[in-house]
């Protein structure tokens, strides 16, 4: 009886690999962060092929460290940053273009246009998300737009489409399998979450020929066997998920109502709302959760941009601090952000307020601003943003909520989420495995495989580590929000759209 799962966990500033065994526990991890390119203002690129070598590293890395054979692992389950976009050539299996990540701002215009061709309502009402260069279906077209002959090869069936996942199920069945799931579908702007499929009009939209499409299959089903030459070979890939709906699985959200926010490069706050997709009056996205055993599940999203990204920008962007891990150590030098208010809308505003245009401003500084002032104001801003979230998603649903679940590379900062509680004014819970994207990862590859029998087995595995309490009085979280308001209404509409 093989012991482990093996989970795949491609972030967008880094790829890990994780073992877990049959009660969940990781076993063993390895980690390896990967070029950011940014080559021009509002651009974010990562090389393909760099984040196929480093994810295949780590994995047998991992198998390494723990003394672990092919026979030892069940399956692999996949999850990935979502929404960027890969293509390649399906005879050279080599990218066309470097990978353009989510992030990216370079397609707004092209976004403006379709909206002004007044398209906004059909995007909505078809895939749940909001009009923005934030997805994947504007990006496919400008890269057939701006390489030479990849429109004509597009044409002629020789280009392949694929988020992460799917570039990574390519290289590890060695070119022969091209599929994604429909969390990640749900992401391109191409794929009709009502019908269940790509859409025609939408791939007219962006002028995207559906040969170019991976075949979407289930998130918890066997896919295939690794084929390449690694130490996982053999082993049947089970799972794919998007990295912010495998959080949700992976923190047990398996019934209506069941909520979680993820403090990763971005924050990302979903909701499981069942069967049926709930449309948000408040800007929120409609999105598919996962698909198993024939059954869809839909979640109420808010996204938010940049998060623990800020940490990394006062890293390397401004050489604040030498490693994330220091910016406590600034937090906790000073007693407040002394007035200091930051809007990190370094790759514009996501949810709910939806402006490209935005850019990031730090207000309030004075002769006594210091850099530890910043950094809280720069960590008290993930909070801020994760807060926004939840009034939206308060607005549009009635569930009752009663404590947030937490997880993501950020959680692990105590300051953080005591003041994400004292402003929420609501108990934040962070459990203790809070690596829950790769974990949900992991458990829809073993239910696939019979490593687990249902999800009321997974629930066993879920402890908590520490509850947070919110410690100010409403009124104070009041006026806290009520300055930030004020900050991002002036970081809006910054940037001018391009001519
Ligand atoms: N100790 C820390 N305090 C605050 N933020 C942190 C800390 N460690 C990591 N981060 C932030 O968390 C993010 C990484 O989280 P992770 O969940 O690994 O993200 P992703 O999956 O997007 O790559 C980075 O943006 C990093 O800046
Ligand atoms: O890389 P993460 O974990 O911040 O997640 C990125 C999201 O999937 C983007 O939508």
């Amino acid at each position: 009886m093989s012991r482990f799962v093996l989970s795949l966990d491609q972030g967008t500033t880094s790829s890990r690999a994780i073992l877990f065994d049959t009660s969940g526990n990781p076993v063993a991890s390895e980690q390896e962060e990967f070029a950011q390119i940014f080559p021009k203002p509002g651009w974010v690129e990562h090389d393909a092929m760099e984040i196929w070598r480093c994810q295949s590293a780590v994995a047998d890395a991992v198998m390494q460290k723990a003394k672990v054979t092919a026979a030892d692992v069940a399956a692999i389950g996949i999850t990935n940053q979502r929404e960027t976009t890969v293509v390649w050539n399906r005879e050279t299996g080599k990218p066309i273009h470097n990978a353009i990540v989510w992030q990216d701002r370079r397609t707004a215009g092209k976004i403006d246009q379709l909206v002004a061709d007044g398209n906004g309502d059909q995007i909505r009402a078809k895939t749940g998300l909001m009009p923005d260069a934030y997805f994947s279906g504007s990006k496919v077209a400008w890269i057939l737009d701006h390489v030479p002959g990849a429109r004509e090869s597009a044409r002629r069936g020789l280009l392949a489409f694929g988020t992460i996942d799917s570039w990574l199920v390519y290289q590890l069945t060695k070119g022969r399998v091209h599929i994604t799931d429909p969390s990640n579908a749900s992401r391109t702007m191409l794929y009709n979450i009502h019908t269940l499929d790509w859409d025609d009009a939408l791939l007219d939209m962006f002028r995207v020929p559906r040969s170019m499409l991976p075949e979407v299959r289930e998130s918890s089903e066997v896919y295939a066997e690794v084929e390449v030459d690694m130490l996982c070979r053999g082993v049947p890939i089970a799972g794919i998920a998007g990295d912010q709906h495998a959080a949700l699985f992976g923190q047990n959200c398996f019934k209506k109502g069941a909520l979680k926010n993820t403090y990763g490069t971005g924050c990302f706050m979903l909701v499981n709302t069942g069967d049926k997709p709930t449309v948000s009056q408040n800007r929120l996205l409609t999105t598919i959760a996962w698909k198993r055993k024939e059954q869809v599940k839909y979640a109420l999203e808010g996204s938010v941009f940049i998060g623990g990204a800020v940490v990394q920008w006062l890293r390397d962007g401004l050489g604040m601090i030498k490693k994330s891990s220091d910016i406590r150590g600034l937090c906790d030098s000073v007693e407040d952000s002394g007035g200091v208010v930051m809007v990190p809308a370094l790759a514009g505003l996501g949810a709910p307020h939806w402006d490209q245009y935005a850019r990031g401003a730090i207000f309030g500084l004075t002769r006594g601003t210091t850099t530890a002032h910043i950094a809280r104001a720069a960590v008290e801003s993930m909070a801020f943003q994760s807060a926004d979230l939840l009034t939206a998603m308060q607005a549009d649903t009635d569930f009752k909520i009663s404590q947030l679940h937490v997880d993501g590379g950020a959680a692990i900062d105590d300051f953080l989420l005591q003041f994400q509680a004292d402003i929420l004014q609501l108990p934040i819970v962070r459990p203790k495995m809070f690596e829950t994207t790769a974990l949900g990862a992991a458990y829809l590859a073993g239910l696939a495989t019979g490593v687990w029998r249902d999800t009321a087995e997974l629930e066993k595995n879920w402890q908590v580590d520490r509850i947070f309490e919110p410690q100010i009085a409403p009124y104070e979280a009041a006026e806290k929000k009520a300055v930030w308001n004020e900050a991002v209404k002036r970081s809006m509409h910054w940037e001018k759209p391009e001519k």
